[in-house]
């Protein structure tokens, strides 16, 4: 079994930054994280990529072609659905490494993980070939300061949640950025309730509207709450704990440490094995 997150999200939500601190973070708890750059439009980062897409296709590439004259988004989606002609090129690369620990660092077009299809094709590749996959969608933390913007994050998140059909992540990045102010306000929207969700008293341009979509809003705020929807982890990325607590909670969703103390307990002979793999448990614990 190998372990992978798919980084998710709007554009500049933090995901390429994110993949460096948590390869970082990996490295502090001895655990040891590939990055895949799957942006072929990507210029710079803070990590070296294990795999890079650019290696296969650029986003240049499609737009420079005479006969395509794609334009960026257009372009993006080309090289998308390249790759899926050339999974044997992504397969090769990845090898077949029991216990490797892979993080995706994808692009920030959000159609990608909504209507389109083309991640949801890749996710179940990625299983097909023995990865379990949690995906990791991030939202800066500057968009939650009212409730029409808290939905908005939300049904984005559900979007790709219901579009890629893995476990599901959803994080609000940047939080570092935010006031004292800011970070009090965002609390409301961490553990948030339908009426509460009515109750914003911004710009009186919206109210009209917000009167007459109240019971629309309420029933939205509603099913988010009711199911369990979209439950939005605040993540300082300044912070190791905070880190930590993000990576737990991804190795819940996809077992990670789990399998390795079943195959030490049942069949690992006595002491001389088991030294190298006790610490990949462990730092399972973060
Ligand atoms: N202070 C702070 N800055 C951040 C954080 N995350 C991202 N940034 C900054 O926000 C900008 C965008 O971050 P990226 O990591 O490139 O965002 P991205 O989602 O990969 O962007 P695209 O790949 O273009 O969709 C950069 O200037 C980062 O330095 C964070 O947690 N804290
Ligand atoms: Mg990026």
């Amino acid at each position: 079994m190998r372990y992978a997150q798919i980084v998710i999200g709007p554009a500049g939500s933090g995901k390429s930054t994110y993949c460096a601190e948590m390869q970082r973070h990996g490295q502090a708890t001895r655990r040891n994280i590939h990055i895949v750059n799957l942006d072929p439009a990507a210029e710079a980062f803070d990590y070296k990529p294990e795999i890079d897409i650019r290696d296969l296709i650029h986003v240049d590439d499609a737009m420079e072609d005479e006969e395509m004259h794609f334009g960026p988004n257009g372009g993006l989606v080309f090289c998308m659905e390249f790759l899926l002609e050339n999974l044997p090129w992504l397969e090769d690369q990845l090898g077949d490494d029991d216990d490797d620990y892979y993080i995706f660092d994808c692009p920030g077009q959000i159609e990608l993980y909504t209507h389109l299809n083309v991640m949801k094709r890749l996710m179940e590749a990625l299983e097909s070939w023995n990865f379990r996959l949690c995906a990791v969608f991030l939202l800066d933390s500057h968009f939650m300061v009212n409730s029409a913007s808290f939905i908005s994050g939300a049904m984005a998140a559900l979007s790709a949640m219901t579009c890629l059909e893995v476990s599901f992540v959803s994080v609000l990045s940047k939080i570092d950025l935010l006031s004292k102010e800011s970070r009090k306000q965002l609390d409301r929207f961490l553990e948030p309730d339908a009426k509460d969700l009515c109750a914003d008293d911004c710009s009186p341009i919206y109210s009209k509207w917000r009167e007459r979509h109240r019971n629309l809003t309420e029933s939205i705020g509603r099913v988010l709450e009711d199911y369990s929807l979209v439950k939005f982890a605040p993540l300082n990325i300044r912070d190791e704990e905070s880190l930590a607590d993000i990576l737990f909670t991804i190795d819940n969703c996809i077992q990670y440490g789990e399998d390795r103390d079943v195959k030490m307990e049942d069949f690992d002979p006595p002491e001389a094995e088991e030294e190298g793999d006790d610490d990949g448990y462990e730092e399972g614990r973060g």
